[in-house]
């Protein structure tokens, strides 16, 4: 067998890095152009850490709700704040009738209709929170969006299985609460865009659910993992080969591709302009395997972003990604094909322009 996966990466541009480079490479704080590499690192948690509390201070929020049994197995729901009204007085009625259950292993019976975005955290398998994680919460759930930040036990307490397994068990619970959800649309940074996009490959049957999937919002992700297991700082997640290409949608996607549940699903995949060469070529090519597999996928090189400013860049509702997942969202039926970004011009980090979407 060709346990290689598509041929392409018999040429694969990695394979002839050094370990040196590789580690560059797969370090995108060293690929940060306006800040040192400590600086952007720090100024990652400054920036997440306010947008939660900030995020936590101005919404309806349902924190540290558990979807499994473990103590790493919790999620924050910020509802919308017109929705969240009617939802609240059910809740609270709920729960006081029953009883003395610690809150959150109350039922959350909402059943309103909303779109929710799921959000899975970057920190490359290994740090990071959903409680430094608010990013995108304020101007989504301003627009009638529900978002979902989740916590999943990182390395070294958890395996990239158990991981996997989680963010699976979290979108089951997702489902399971809000039956009637108008879409569930999964978000992730980094590592968290490769469990998010592990999920084209889940097997729901098991689960006894089949989430109502419209959409994959994949930010500067990883995946396939091969390479990583030659980095320095990220082998000792990955033991052995088969451990990486088990867990590697670009090489499960090329060997046994997988149909979406929904049609008009959807997946956006971006990589911030100054990204590594390998974040672009990890992007561009699973973006290609998508195509080829029948998803309808687009991809977007976000201009003059770097890995970080990404997620910095969707706390404000006027950026075009904002704005591209706003449409998605909540103008069920449209559909992306380009992301312009108009802005050819290099502008401070602080600044961005509003761009727009082509809709079909
Ligand atoms: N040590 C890494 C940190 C890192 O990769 C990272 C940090 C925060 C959020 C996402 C990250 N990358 C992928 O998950 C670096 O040098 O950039």
């Amino acid at each position: 067998m060709d346990v290689s996966g598509g041929n392409h990466r018999h040429e694969a541009p990695w394979k002839r890095m050094s370990k040196e480079e590789l580690d560059n490479q797969y370090s995108p704080s060293r690929w940060v152009v306006r800040l040192g590499a400590e600086e952007a690192m720090r100024t990652y948690s400054q920036i997440g850490n306010e947008v939660t509390k900030r995020a936590r201070a101005t919404g309806r929020s349902l924190l540290n709700v558990l979807y499994g049994d473990g103590d790493g197995e919790k999620l924050d729901i910020y509802l919308p704040e017109a929705v969240s009204e009617g939802n609240w007085g059910l809740v609270v009625a709920l729960g006081s009738q029953l009883g003395a259950l610690p809150w959150p292993t109350r039922p959350l019976f909402c059943p309103t209709a909303m779109p929710f975005l799921v959000f899975f955290h970057g920190g490359y398998w290994q740090s990071g929170s959903k409680d430094t994680s608010a990013f995108m919460v304020n101007p989504l759930t301003a627009q009638g969006v529900a978002v979902v930040i989740v916590a999943y036990d990182i390395a070294p307490k958890g395996t990239l299985d158990q991981m996997v397994d989680q963010v699976t068990q979290s979108i089951v619970f997702v489902q399971k609460q809000y039956p009637g959800n108008q879409g569930i649309y999964l978000c992730g940074h980094s590592a968290g865009a490769h469990l998010a996009a592990m999920m084209l490959l889940a097997d729901w049957t098991k689960h006894g659910v089949t989430p109502n999937l419209k959409g994959f919002f994949l930010l500067s992700g990883v995946y396939d993992l091969e390479p990583i297991m030659h980095t320095s700082e990220n082998a000792p997640l990955l033991p052995a080969l088969e451990d990486a290409q088990r867990n590697s949608p670009l090489w499960q996607l090329e060997t046994a591709p997988t149909q979406p549940a929904d049609p008009a699903c959807r997946i956006l995949v971006t990589v911030g302009q100054h990204d590594s060469p390998e974040f672009h070529r990890q992007s561009r090519e699973f973006y290609q395997t998508l195509c080829q597999g029948g998803w309808k996928a687009s991809f977007e090189e976000l201009h003059d972003m770097d890995h970080f400013e990404i997620l910095w860049n969707l706390t404000q509702e006027d950026y075009v990604l904002t704005q591209a997942y706003l449409d998605v969202c909540v103008s069920v039926g449209g559909s992306i094909n380009t992301i312009h970004n108009s802005n050819n011009n290099k502008t401070g980090a602080t600044q961005w322009e509003t761009g727009w979407l082509e809709l079909e």
